[in-house]
């Protein structure tokens, strides 16, 4: 089984360059589907997310070049609208073949999707917003099937910003008969990436960004080539380790404002933020003050990066609060963290992080950012961490350890292992 090991890092500097946004490259890469001819999509991470997504998409019939975070796409050849189940299920991103195979094609067929495990995870909106386009949705053994002659445009209330549910919403809107209005919608950064490749593909979508979004739809949109924005998570999974480990590390590729509230956070904790105009530079001594958080829809404190920065607490002074209001149990990291020493206590959806002294530990990732909690853990606990499971990480990190190495970090990934050592 393949491991990472973690090993107490004294100090981190140099740079460390961040990817391409996984949750913008997945939406991306299969609103392609929409197009006719060819798109050519840069800065797409390798990701076990993507390479799934994009054998999802060749298994359909598209052709698909992927070589040095250049992805080469052309849809025309696109004959099967039911994607690969075992695949698709390996991720939850693999849903979005609904809105864009549906939109184009008046079909769609795909499993009720994988990803982490942090909830329930409904589609509930999802399929609402389908229904109202007017596509008949059928729920069949885990399958979603569906279809419809001709989409018309509509008004659709989200009763909770999904970002899921607002991009496979878009998806199938764009080709539709007549105006969608999108309330109550997402406005993260990806969902403004997916609107800006769209509408350069000709479709005709504003409000992006903003709680409401309007769409216009085209008859027809046209393959393009777009290069996708840096990825806000690992940009602030590398901010908060140089901020639980000490260092002085500059991150390249960061859009600022969209790592806003990580920002004002660790200026809380009393971490030197130095901005840039597409980098940061991070210096921390290690001796932190506390601060509480709170997790909410974009702009608020992102979900993704609560995990990571439940383990920088245990670097702080004082007792903090972390409030997880966006998932219902995406606090699996709690009882890896715990192995380590880790003084934390649960009551529902909030965790109290007392300071303390980690020590390595053989600990499993349970899912994508929990799997980053524990390898900044490792690198600020005694001793060595053992951390099993990587393939969640490897959903979401790029290259991680080689990153990590890169600005000092004590980390390897151990292709193999043997159990009696
Ligand atoms: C591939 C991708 O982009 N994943 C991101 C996406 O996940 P995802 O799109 O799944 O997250 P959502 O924003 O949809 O989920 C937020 C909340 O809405 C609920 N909900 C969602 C859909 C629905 O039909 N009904 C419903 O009740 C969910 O149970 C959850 O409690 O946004 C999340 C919130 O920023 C991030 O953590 C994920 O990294
Ligand atoms: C939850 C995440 O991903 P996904 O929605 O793909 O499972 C994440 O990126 O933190």
């Amino acid at each position: 089984m393949r491991r990472l090991i973690a090993e107490a890092t004294d100090y981190l500097e140099g740079n460390i360059s961040v990817s391409g946004a996984k949750n913008a490259a997945l939406p991306i890469i299969t609103a392609a589907l929409l197009g006719e001819g060819g798109s050519k999509l840069s800065r797409i991470p390798d990701l076990k997310d993507v390479n799934n997504l994009i054998n999802i998409l060749s298994n359909l019939g598209a052709e698909v070049n992927f070589t040095d975070s250049e992805l080469e796409l052309n849809t025309d050849g696109i004959d099967k609208y039911s994607t690969d189940s075992d695949l698709a299920r390996k991720m939850r991103a693999s849903y979005y073949t609904l809105g864009a195979l549906l939109g184009r094609y008046g079909q769609a067929c795909t499993v009720l999707p994988g990803g982490c495990e942090i909830g329930d995870r409904p589609i509930d909106l999802h399929l609402k917003g389908f229904s109202a386009l007017g596509a008949d949705v059928e729920l069949d053994h885990g399958l979603v099937k569906l279809e419809a002659d001709r989409l018309k445009g509509t008004e659709i209330y989200l009763d909770y910003p999904s970002v899921g549910a607002t991009i496979n919403i878009m998806l199938a809107a764009v080709l539709a008969d007549g105006e969608t209005v999108i309330e109550n919608v997402a406005r993260e950064p990806e969902i403004i990436d997916l609107a800006n490749y769209l509408n350069i593909m000709g479709a005709e979508i504003t409000g992006a960004g903003t709680d409401i979004i309007k769409i216009t739809g085209v008859n027809s949109l046209n393959g393009t080539d777009y290069t996708i924005i840096p990825d806000r998570i690992e940009a602030g999974t590398y901010m908060m380790t140089v901020a639980a480990v000490g260092g002085d590390v500059v991150i390249k590729n960061v859009l600022v404002e969209h790592v806003r509230p990580l920002i004002a956070k660790l200026k809380e904790m009393g971490v030197e933020i130095i901005e840039g105009i597409d980098q940061v530079r991070v210096k921390s001594e290690g001796c932190l003050s506390g601060t509480d958080i709170k997790t909410m829809p974009y702009p608020g404190f992102p979900t993704d990066m609560q995990a990571q920065f439940m383990a920088l607490l245990t670097q702080a002074t004082q007792e903090n609060l972390v409030i997880e209001t966006v998932f219902e149990r995406r606090f699996g990291h709690v009882d890896e963290l715990r192995r380590m020493g880790a003084q934390i206590k649960v009551d529902g959806r909030s965790a109290v992080v007392a300071r303390t002294d980690l020590e390595g530990a053989q600990v499993k990732a349970t899912d994508l950012r929990a799997g980053a909690a524990l390898i900044i853990a490792g690198l600020t606990a005694g001793g060595q961490t053992e951390i099993q499971n990587i393939y969640h990480i490897e959903r979401g990190y790029e290259d991680i350890t080689d990153k990590l190495k890169g600005i000092g970090a004590n980390i390897e990934l151990v292709e193999e292992y043997n159990c009696l050592s």
